[in-house]
Formats: structure tokens, C-alpha cells, sequence
């Protein structure tokens, strides 16, 4: 099915189910410009997303359909954790809770629970780390008021308790308390009444990820039109809450049936035929093409092993460069399954002169860069860090408390950087960023791992380390576990466009200095058949691709792709 045997403009709940790359994003765009002419006065969408990332990448195909104007007056996106601190900061003291209370960034909880890991060290302490975590996000996941929380917490470990009570007496929040905060807040009928006079309509991408609580919030928050897409074949959050079957069985139930679509606009036949070898056992089905005939020799997807990660690394960054020499503004995603195989890669392009971003440092994204050095020139060109830090969140919204996370990372990186360069004028005039902050994805390479990928794309993809124990990792024991890590493989392949590459390392390291040989990736045998190539014939491939080729640009996609 296609997007045009959706009626768009009909009023009510929609619900649209497709694998990855057909346009559920893109039909986000275009639901929220039918729906923008049956607007009441001073009425607005409401979209919302989980990441930094995935709001920027709504942001630009809303720009794309709507424009700067319509774009900027009728839709507001928010990150899940921006809209609950909005709710708790509006809201807060009908229920008694307080508004100004500190809100949290990604570090608060852990930093909140190492003090009461004292004395424990090595596999004892993750553990209970893990344990602590697990325990505060099942006390947390319901709309229950703090002294329920600590009831809650009384039959499990007395740390977690310990940790609980010590946020309550601090005044503190973590991420679960804005959450279930703003889910209570929004069962008081006249809060919910607000919002859904306010917000005429909800947008949710990605709706496989959502927790029951999150599904509440974005369903209280507007009551006549509720548009969720998504795949439960990508869900890969079930560590943080998220419950795909509940979560569809919900959305079922409101808005009747279910809408799919068919045919990938994202991908090369050759990337769709591994895509389908890891999708078939999931369920899943080989997809079509739109476009079959409009890529380079169709596409590529290939495999190859070297002797070490080093090596492996090497031809990354060979592989990368040659790319780059003949499609300067192709994308490059070098995706990860954790952040420990990335060691040798982010090495290797350190020391190289190709434009690189590396998604987990602040300091490399262009958005948080830019705000950083408009407040830098406000306040003369060379501030304190701490006036820095302070003049860069007078201009922010107070509730969007992701990027003030961003921010607070940006800042103790610019630290580190500051006794190399001496000031902190020279360490931010050294920060290497695009020069398009509009762009969701500059050209050159990414460096990232599988779950921050979700939702993006890049004209080419590298996948290292495709061994036991990294895909899938070596955390994941139950059957349930292993299957997720067979989504998170399906989700790493389908970010790329034109060409996928497998790799892996005969040898590889221990933490504690050890040699030892991984053996391959259980999925190995399941996608040989379908990486057709080598790396040599995928260099081939990449040395035949026309310098100066034609860029043909679809009508709604803001990226080039190569043509043959
Ligand atoms: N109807 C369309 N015509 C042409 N191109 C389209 C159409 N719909 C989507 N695209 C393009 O296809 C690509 C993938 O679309 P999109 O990201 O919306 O897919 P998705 O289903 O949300 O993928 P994922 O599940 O991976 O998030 C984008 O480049 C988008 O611009």
C-alpha cells in the first residue's frame, strides 16, 4: 500500500504499521498539513519524539512540507521528556509537586546511585547498578504520588530505597519522576482539558518504543486526532519500558484498524535483499524497491573479515575516503552495536583529515556549537565557562530539558579542550562542526551507535564488528533478549540508502589485555547469500561510481542519490 490510499484529511485516529524506510515519517509530515486548515484559532499540533536526533529529523521533513511559516505557527515538537517537564513546571502544584524543582539530565540518576555502590567493585557492582536502575524505572512506571514510589521500593533492594528517599529530600528529579508526574497531572480532567484544547491533534513516530505511561501522556494530551506510525520489527527499547504489543493492542482499539505501506524509498535493491534475510525470521518480508532501476549497478551490500580491529578499521576509513573522493556530499554512517567496538574506528578517523561527527560528543554537533558561540559573542568573544554555560540557557525554553542535558555535556567537553587550546575563545573557534545547522545529516561520516541511528539514514553504511558477542552482545542471554538484538541488526542495516557493509576482526583485545578470537555473528549465515560483495569488488563498486554523475532529487527527499 502507499501513502495516497491514505486519507490523510479524514478527522480522527490513525494508526500506520510499515518496515523501515517506506515514509512513516514523511506521512507524519504530510497528516500534519491536512490537518492544519481544520485548525481552530490559536489551536497547534502536538508532535513528539525521544531524542534530540529524531526531533531534528521531524523538524526538517515538517520544513520540508510546510515551510518556515506554517512549519513554526501551527506544530510544536517536543521530546517526550520536554513535554512531561512542561506539564510538571505548569502544572505542578496541583498535585504538590514543585515546579521549580531541579530538573534532570542524563547523568543525574547515575550520579544519584554511585554513592550508595561504595564497597562494591567489578561484576558486583554493574550488577547492582543494574539493579538499582530496574527497581526506580518499575517503581516509577505508573502514575503513583512519592510516598506510593517508596512503598513500592520497600520489598526490593534497601539501596534503591535509600537512593529514593535521598532525590525526595533533595528536591531532585530523574527522567521516570517528570514522566510519572506528568501522567498524574494530565488524569486531573481540567489540566487534560488544557492541552487538548490547546493541541488539536498529537503526532508519535516511532510508536514501538513507546511505554504504557508514555502512551498515556501522548493520548491525554490531545483527545481528537492521535496519529501513531511505527514497526514493532524495530523496536528496540524494551530495556527502557517500552512494550510494543501493549502499546499496538492499545492503538488498535482506538483507532480501528491498522495502515501499512509497502515499497521502500530509502533503500537500494542490494540493501533490501539483506534487509529481508534478517526481517524474514522476525516476520517480516523482502520490500520493494520505488525505485528499482535508479541506482548505481543496484545498490551493493558486502562482507568482509580482517585479522584485527585495527585492520578492520583501516578499511573503513580507506573505504570511506574513496567514497568521499568521488561523492563529496554523500553521508557515511559508521554504526556500532556498542560503544566499546567503536575503540579502533574512532581512533582511525581521529587521526584522519575526513569530515567526521562523532554522535556521542556534544562538541561535534553543530546545533549545540552554534548556540554555544552566539553566546560566546554576546558576551564578548572569550567568557568563563560558567557565564558560558548560563548565558547559553537564558535563551532556551526552560522545559527543554534535553538540550540543557546537551549543553551541560558540551560544557565539561569545551573544559577538557580549554588546557589544550588556553582559552575558552580558542577552544570553541577550534570546534570542527557543518556549516549548515539546517542539516539533519552533513555530508562526510558518522560515527554512531545502533540505537542513536534509529529513524536516520546515510548513503552508505559500515556495520564493524559483526561478531558473537557485539552483535548480539554479549549482555543479551534470554531468547527475548536475543531476538531484540536481531531487531537492533534489522534497524543498523535499514539506515542505509545505496550500500551496507558487514565487517569483523579475526582478533580482537580484552579490557584486561587479553587476545582472543570472537566467532561470527550468529546472523552471518543468515545474510551470506545477500552480501553479494566482498571489500575488494566493493571498492571496484565504489571506483566505477561516475565522478560527476547526475543527482536526481525526489520530490520530497532532501537527499541527493546517485543515479546510473
Ligand atoms: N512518498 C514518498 N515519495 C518519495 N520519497 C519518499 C516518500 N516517502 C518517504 N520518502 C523518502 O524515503 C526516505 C525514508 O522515509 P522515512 O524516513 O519517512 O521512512 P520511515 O518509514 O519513517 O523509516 P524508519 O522506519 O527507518 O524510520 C526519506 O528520504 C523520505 O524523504
Amino acid at each position: 500500500m502507499s501513502e495516497a490510499t491514505i486519507d490523510l484529511s479524514a478527522v480522527g485516529n490513525l494508526l500506520v504499521i510499515a518496515p523501515p524506510g517506506c515514509g512513516k515519517t514523511e506521512l507524519l509530515a504530510r497528516r500534519a498539513e491536512a490537518i492544519i486548515p481544520m485548525l481552530m484559532p490559536n489551536q497547534r499540533i502536538l508532535a513528539l519524539t525521544f531524542s534530540n536526533k529524531a526531533k531534528a529529523n521531524l523538524n526538517s521533513r515538517l520544513l520540508s512540507v510546510l515551510g518556515t511559516e506554517r512549519k513554526r505557527r501551527y506544530v510544536s515538537v517536543h521530546n517526550f521528556h520536554g513535554h512531561a517537564a512542561e506539564i510538571v513546571r505548569s502544572h505542578g502544584w496541583t498535585a504538590g509537586i514543585d515546579p521549580l524543582g531541579a530538573m534532570p539530565d542524563k547523568h543525574t540518576q547515575a550520579v544519584a546511585v554511585e554513592p550508595f555502590l561504595e564497597g562494591l567493585a567489578g561484576d558486583a557492582y554493574y550488577a547492582m547498578k543494574d539493579r538499582i536502575e530496574e527497581e526506580l524505572r518499575e517503581a516509577k512506571r505508573g502514575a503513583w504520588n512519592d510516598q506510593e514510589v517508596l512503598d513500592r521500593l520497600s520489598d526490593g533492594d534497601a539501596r534503591s530505597l535509600a537512593v529514593e528517599t535521598a532525590r525526595q529530600a533533595n528536591g531532585t528529579y530523574f527522567y521516570d519522576d517528570l514522566l510519572r508526574h506528568s501522567q498524574r497531572l494530565l488524569r486531573v480532567p481540567e489540566i487534560a482539558r488544557l492541552y487538548q484544547s490547546h493541541y488539536a491533534a498529537v503526532l508519535v513516530d516511532e510508536f514501538q518504543d513507546l511505554s504504557p505511561q508514555q502512551l498515556e501522556i501522548a493520548l491525554r494530551s490531545s483527545s481528537k486526532s492521535r496519529t501513531f506510525v511505527g514497526d514493532p520489527m524495530q523496536g528496540i527499547y524494551s530495556w527502557t519500558g517500552a512494550k510494543p504489543v501493549h502499546v499496538e493492542r492499545v492503538l488498535r482499539l482506538i483507532t480501528g484498524e491498522a495502515h501499512g505501506l509497502g515499497v521502500s524509498y530509502r533503500s537500494s535493491p542490494a540493501v533490501l535483499q539483506v534487509l529481508a534475510a534478517v526481517a524474514r525470521p522476525l516476520g517480516g518480508q523482502l520490500l520493494d524497491p520505488h525505485d528499482p532501476d535508479g541506482w548505481f549497478e543496484g545498490g551493493i551490500a558486502a562482507g568482509g573479515m580482517y585479522p584485527t580491529a585495527e585492520a578492520e578499521a583501516n578499511f573503513v576509513l580507506h573505504a570511506s575516503a574513496e567514497i568521499l573522493a568521488r561523492r563529496p556530499n554523500d553521508t557515511i554512517g559508521v554504526i556500532c552495536r556498542n560503544g566499546w567496538r567503536r575503540k579502533q574506528i574512532d581512533s582511525a578517523f581521529a587521526e584522519s583529515d575526513l569530515p567526521c561527527i562523532r554522535w556521542d560528543l556534544t562538541v561535534d554537533d553543530a546545533r549545540i556549537v552554534e548556540m554555544l558561540q552566539d553566546a560566546a559573542a554576546r558576551l564578548g568573544g572569550n567568557p568563563e565557562l560558567q557565564a558560558l554555560s548560563a548565558e547559553a540557557r537564558r535563551v532556551l525554553d526552560p522545559s527543554d530539558i534535553d538540550t540543557s542535558a546537551e549543553l551541560t555535556d558540551a560544557v565539561a567537553q569545551i573544559e577538557g579542550l580549554v588546557e589544550q587550546s588556553g582559552s575558552v575563545g580558542a577552544a570553541l573557534a577550534q570546534l570542527r562542526v557543518s556549516n549548515d545547522v539546517s542539516e539533519v545529516i552533513s555530508p562526510g561520516v558518522h560515527l554512531l551507535n545502533a540505537h542513536t541511528g534509529k529513524g536516520q539514514q546515510f548513503d552508505w553504511v559500515f556495520i564493524p564488528g559483526f561478531e558473537h558477542g557485539n552483535i548480539p552482545s554479549y549482555k543479551a542471554k534470554k531468547a527475548a533478549d536475543i531476538e531484540e538484538e536481531q531487531r537492533v541488526l534489522l534497524v543498523m542495516l535499514s539506515r542505509a540508502r545505496h550500500g551496507v557493509v558487514l565487517t569483523r576482526a579475526n582478533k580482537l583485545v580484552s579490557k584486561a589485555g587479553n587476545s582472543y578470537s570472537p566467532s561470527q555473528s550468529r546472523w552471518a549465515v543468515t545474510v551470506r547469500d545477500a552480501l553479494r560483495a566482498n571489500s575488494a569488488e566493493f571498492l571496484a563498486h565504489v571506483s566505477r561510481i561516475p565522478v560527476e554523475c547526475e543527482v536526481a532529487q525526489s520530490e520530497v527527499s532532501t537527499h541527493a542519490r546517485i543515479v546510473g
